[in-house]
């Protein structure tokens, strides 16, 4: 792939690339991979910024597609040298069914699995997810585990059981003959919660906490750790796996990495606080201020109501008992297998990534400051 005659000259595929983290990745390839020659974005829904990518000298081709139409990924894989495929439904609060959730993020990623054997295209990077291990529904933590840490997997909520149906699709693929005999690498990538510019869940509680007087209510208690990760140093986690996937293939085909950086151990809400307080608002409550209890009563209440709606109108709030037991249960990764296979170091210190996302958190309109 990197002889002379074809430097310059990768064709790189991006699924989901007008997502949160694939329009990250887009522009990290755009900023790091030399050889790119033409970045295909492969997504649902193309947005506008997309145009301004367009200018430069590398060919940016926008393809508007879905991922469960097998012949609309088999023409965007077309000819492409390495495919990082981030597309999937991102749902954890039952906004979609959990047949859509399957299709997108299983099927889809069958069919890009195909396309890439029947097109001859040998590197394939998957976009995982921590979902894929834990939090179990047990609720047991997970404490600063890495690849090989032990830990009962067990899923019931279709996000995660999707995620890792299609991770496992992906790890299996590897080693298959693609067309011309040479075999496909694989490899996956999983991030705990990813934190940054453009993060939606960061920005709805920025608004819920305008709403409030510029105030949250703590709602977990500080003691659990949830794993957090700079969407920056994920982008460049993808762009150096796919880059090296090539030269240690042996080493890194059919492998899992969680990403990591150097973002601090804290419970999901004293993290978002590193942003949202710089940003003017307050987190009350060294302690919970409601009793565990009644939380789990409120996100049951929550899911009654859900579907008693359902064919009125979608009720989707934040808390339900699929995320109320992420949130109170302890996932924190620690690990350098990414440093030991491919040389991964986080390309944006603590401070950047806090510095970017506080920066993004007050471009927002209606900043509290
Ligand atoms: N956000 C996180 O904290 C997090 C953590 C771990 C893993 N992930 C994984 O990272 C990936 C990207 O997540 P994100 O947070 O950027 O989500 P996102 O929703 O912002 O991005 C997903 C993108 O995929 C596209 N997409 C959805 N369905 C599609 C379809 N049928 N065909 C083509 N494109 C489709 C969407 O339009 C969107 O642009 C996902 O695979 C997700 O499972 C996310
Ligand atoms: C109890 C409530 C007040 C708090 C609700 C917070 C909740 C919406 C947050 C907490 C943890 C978040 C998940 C976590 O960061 C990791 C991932 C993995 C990724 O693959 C998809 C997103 C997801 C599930 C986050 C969703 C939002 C969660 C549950």
């Amino acid at each position: 792939m990197a002889d002379s005659a074809q430097a310059q000259k990768l064709v790189y595929l991006v699924t989901g690339g007008c997502g949160f983290l694939g329009e990250h990745v887009v522009r990290m390839l755009l900023q790091q991979e030399p050889r790119l020659c033409e970045l295909r974005i492969f997504d649902l829904h193309l947005d506008p910024w997309l145009e301004e990518l367009k200018t430069g000298p590398v060919q940016v081709t926008a393809i508007q597609g879905d991922v469960t139409q097998a012949h609309e990924v088999a023409a965007a894989v077309a000819g492409a040298h390495v495919v990082i495929h981030t597309a999937g439904l991102v749902d954890v609060f039952g906004r979609a069914s959990p047949e859509t959730i399957h299709e997108v993020n299983v099927q889809g990623t069958q069919n890009v699995i195909e396309a890439c054997v029947q097109s001859g295209t040998r590197f394939l990077v998957y976009t995982s997810s921590m979902e894929v291990v834990g939090p179990n529904v047990k609720g047991q933590p997970f404490y600063r585990g890495n690849e090989n840490t032990p830990y009962e997997a067990a899923h019931r909520h279709p996000y995660p059981c999707s995620k890792a149906l299609a991770e496992r699709l992906v790890l299996e693929a590897n080693g298959r003959k693609v067309r011309g005999g040479l075999p496909l690498v694989t490899c996956a990538l999983r991030p705990t919660g990813i934190y940054g510019e453009g993060h939606q869940i960061m920005r709805d509680f920025y608004h819920q906490g305008l709403r409030l007087g510029g105030r949250l209510f703590r709602a977990i208690p500080a003691s659990v750790e949830h794993g957090r990760v700079y969407v920056g140093n994920v982008a460049w986690m993808h762009v150096l796996v796919a880059r090296e996937l090539e030269h240690r293939a042996a080493l890194m085909g059919g492998q899992v990495y969680f990403c990591y950086d150097n973002s601090p151990y804290k419970s999901y809400e004293d993290f978002n606080m590193e942003f949202l307080g710089p940003c003017g608002l307050r987190l009350v409550g060294a302690r919970p201020l409601l009793p565990y209890w009644l939380l789990v009563l409120l996100a049951a209440l929550n899911a009654l109501l859900q579907w008693l709606l359902r064919p009125l109108l979608l009720y989707a709030p934040l808390l339900n008992p699929y995320t109320l037991a992420v949130a109170n249960t302890t996932f924190t990764v620690s690990t350098d297998k990414a440093q030991r296979h491919f040389g991964y170091e986080p390309l944006f210190s603590w401070e950047e990534s806090r510095t970017r996302t506080i920066r993004w958190v007050q471009a927002m309109e209606g900043s509290a400051q």
